[in-house]
């Protein structure tokens, strides 16, 4: 088989499941906005502060990478920072080929400035609209749904869970839950899930990146997850191939796992690329998608993410496809709209790559 060049990877439908809005500014928009606002920035110059953010989040801990989004939390706490970043985001996506995109933030960390709830939500949307319409001027078909996140180590998931529902209809697809998981459990949120299950709404759980089994276990079987952000340590219940009762239960329900190979070896939960659990999932045929997860602290992007899955597993078009469609079945918009990206734009261009 011929290796698949990134060029050729940039132009394959793409979607992308979990993108944090505030970990995938463009660097030259931050020294602008920083720069309106008096924020002050550990590098000024945007290559150099591009490179410093990569740096900072490759520290071998979860909590020490987060430190590195306040610089980015910072510069988005106005209706017109947080419309640049949202319209830029998709910009940025469809030049990727990224086809299909749910991009989440928690829109209580940008209150800072005076803004409300409902006006951050509808700043971002407007970004999102302008974005998208500005790809498709371009002759690049996107499209994004939104997730709103809810810290763990807060105290507003029902808030944020009955934001998402009243936006429901207007951009927002799902509801999550980030930040430090050592010692911030799912269940302390279980009011939130409780709610939006009765509402019939999506959620997925940020679990089993920093912290193993317990923790997703408790968002698949207390709090009712529909997907997990990383649970990659699934993997620490597979032993010479076995699986245990909760990562048969994983598989057998054919519940996604939002994997984020870069990021997962930035804050320790992966040693390198080639040891990621990825290639044991998939031989497994476990319902694996590849994730971004912050295209600026891991300098990455989907087509980077799958070019070095590619050079470190010999993987190609094959299993590039089968990412994709995993990936939009696994999506939370109606299951018709899924089935159109699947059948309409994802299988007839990956049958031309692989024939
Ligand atoms: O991989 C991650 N694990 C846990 N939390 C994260 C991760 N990436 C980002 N955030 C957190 O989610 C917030 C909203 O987007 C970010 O501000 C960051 O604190
Ligand atoms: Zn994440």
């Amino acid at each position: 088989m011929t290796a698949i060049s990134y060029d050729d990877i940039v132009k394959a439908p793409k979607a992308l499941l979990h993108d944090h809005l505030d970990g995938g500014l463009r660097p030259a928009t931050i020294v602008e906005l920083a720069d309106a606002v008096g924020h002050e920035l550990p590098e000024t110059d945007p290559a150099r502060l591009g490179e410093w953010f990569v740096a900072a989040a490759d520290s071998g801990s979860l909590e020490r990478y987060l430190e590195t989004f306040a610089h980015t939390v910072a510069v988005m706490q106005t209706q017109e920072g947080l419309h640049r970043v949202a319209k830029e985001c998709a910009l940025d996506l469809a030049a990727d080929g990224v086809v299909y995109a749910e991009i989440r933030y928690a829109p209580e960390q940008h209150l800072e400035s005076g803004l409300t709830l409902d006006q951050v939500v509808d700043a971002v949307h407007a970004g999102f609209q302008d974005g998208t319409a500005e790809a498709a001027a371009q002759g690049r078909r996107i499209r994004v749904g939104t997730l709103l996140t809810a810290m763990r180590h807060a105290a507003r998931s029902q808030e944020i869970a009955e934001l998402a529902v009243r936006y429901r209809d207007q951009g927002v697809v799902g509801f999550d839950i980030a930040g430090a998981e050592a010692g911030f459990p799912p269940t302390r949120h279980l009011d939130a899930f409780e709610y939006l299950q009765r509402e019939n709404f999506h959620f997925t759980i940020h679990a089993g990146e920093a912290f193993g089994l317990p923790s997703i276990w408790q968002a698949i079987q207390w709090c009712g997850a529909d997907r997990l952000g990383h649970g990659v340590r699934i993997v620490d219940d597979i032993t010479a191939g076995n699986l245990g009762r909760l990562a048969s239960y994983v598989r057998d329900k054919r519940i996604p796992l939002e994997l984020c190979p870069s990021s997962n070896v930035q804050t320790g939960a992966a040693a390198s690329i080639a040891e990621h659990p990825i290639g044991l999932l998939k031989d497994l045929r476990f319902r694996v998608t590849v994730n971004t997860d912050n295209r600026l602290m891991s300098g990455t992007s989907m087509s980077k993410e799958m070019a070095l899955l590619c050079e470190a597993f010999g993987w190609g078009w094959g299993e590039l496809q089968w990412l994709t469609i995993n990936a939009m079945k696994s999506a939370f918009i109606p299951y018709d709209e899924r089935l159109a990206i699947i059948n309409d734009e994802i299988k007839p261009a990956y049958a031309k790559l692989l024939a």
